[in-house]
């Protein structure tokens, strides 16, 4: 039998029939002192109903190059539809509605110029990137329910990502995910760095280290800090590739391997850059005690991801990057405290969240092993 309701659920209970209700949202919309939060409500309403189309927006956006163009300067309408090889009216269309949302800005003279958010983007190509890869994504959500039940079959994302599925991938099936993880680190590398102190460290080694883009903004900074990377073999091969073509193969040695067999010695720090949050609660704990098997007495382990229940960003860790490992088939957004409780029974001594400057982006808790 179920248990009597509270005080409080019968309160909520009432207060959510109330606002369900038609004539009291109509009332509510009128009335001074609660008109500024019924247009609140229903303008995120309707955003939430309507958010696929906006994104689909910034992908024209994107696809057309929009934001390069206009990085000269603003432009005619008639230029710019030209340039994106549209029909007048519909580069109009496309136009007015990236103005709406903040992307480009509606000048006199029926030109367009950037505003804030397409200056933004130009910046940062590895937005422009995840805009794109995106595309699989939302082919993974058409049916949301069923990818829900697990009833969806092979999900694009799997595919795209061949470590979820527990495939180590070759030359071909990792080039894609290491080009959009490289692009990407820009938004990432410099807040990990400012949010830690690597003073005192002498090896720093870091694991799922891709293309090398973290380790290349370390390098940068640390003259005097040995790095190596580790990765899968094919991603591995390619970062001591790209690094050579960049003049740092003396610098960074890059180990190919899996961590799930262990990870080898030798640094006394480990980086985890946007990693645990792909693995299920068993593989990531294991590799937390590989990390804390590798580290000698004293060691740091440096975790960085986006985390979920972060203040102000909660859709974020919870809606985005929940359905996204959901699609990929591998994996959940972890909140702080969860996090520290893995590092604990990993064995590891203290861990201490360091705040970053956008923790939308990346959180980062820094842990180390006992030193007797
Ligand atoms: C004084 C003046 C001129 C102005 C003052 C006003 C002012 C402060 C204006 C703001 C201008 C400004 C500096 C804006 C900067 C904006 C930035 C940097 C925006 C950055 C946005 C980043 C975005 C949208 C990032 C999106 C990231 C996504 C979607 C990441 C997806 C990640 C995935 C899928 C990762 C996958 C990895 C896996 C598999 C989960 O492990
Ligand atoms: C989401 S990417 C992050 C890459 C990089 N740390 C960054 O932030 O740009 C995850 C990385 O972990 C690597 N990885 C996945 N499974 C692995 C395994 N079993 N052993 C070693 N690396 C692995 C992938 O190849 C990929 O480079």
């Amino acid at each position: 039998m179920a248990a009597p309701a509270s005080l409080r659920d019968r309160w909520l209970g009432w207060r959510n029939r109330l606002v369900a209700s038609p004539r009291f949202q109509r009332w509510a919309a009128g009335f001074p002192l609660t008109r500024g939060i019924a247009w609140k409500n229903t303008r995120a309403l309707f955003d939430l109903c309507a958010g696929f189309v906006y994104a689909q927006v910034l992908t024209a956006c994107v696809r057309l190059d929009l934001f390069r163009i206009l990085t000269e300067g603003p432009l005619p309408l008639e230029v710019l539809a030209r340039r994106l090889d549209l029909p007048l009216e519909n580069a109009r269309c496309l136009l007015r509605a990236a103005a709406s949302l903040d992307l480009v800005r509606a000048l006199p003279g029926d030109r367009f110029g950037l505003a804030d958010l397409g200056a933004a983007l130009t910046g940062n190509p590895g937005i422009a990137a995840m805009v794109e890869h995106h595309a699989l994504l939302y082919a993974d959500l058409a049916d949301p329910v069923a990818l829900l039940r697990g009833a969806a079959g092979p999900t694009r994302l799997a595919g795209y990502w061949p470590y979820a599925s527990g495939a180590i991938g070759d030359a071909a099936s990792v080039a894609p995910y290491g080009g959009l993880m490289g692009a990407s680190q820009a938004l990432i590398a410099d807040d990990v760095l400012d949010a830690c102190d690597l003073s005192r460290s002498r090896h720093l080694m870091d694991v799922g280290g891709g293309e090398g883009a973290f380790l290349q903004a370390v390098a940068a900074r640390h003259g005097a800090l040995g790095l190596t990377l580790f990765d899968l073999p094919a991603v591995a091969d390619r970062a001591a590739e790209r690094l050579a073509q960049i003049g740092l193969a003396e610098r960074i040695a890059c180990r190919g391997g899996s961590f799930h067999d262990g990870l080898p010695t030798g640094a006394d720090t480990i980086t985890l850059i946007r990693i645990l949050h792909d693995h299920d609660d068993a593989p990531a704990q294991a590799l937390l005690a590989a990390a804390h098997a590798a580290l000698p007495p004293g060691g740091t382990l440096i975790l960085a991801e986006p985390m979920a229940g972060t203040p102000g960003a909660e859709p974020v860790g919870d809606a985005y990057f929940g359905f996204y490992l959901l699609a990929m088939g591998s994996g959940r957004p972890r909140r702080a405290e969860e996090l520290h409780g893995m590092l604990r029974q990993a064995g590891f001594a203290a861990s201490k969240e360091r705040p970053t400057r956008r923790p939308l982006l990346t959180r980062l808790i820094v842990a180390q092993k006992d030193a007797g």
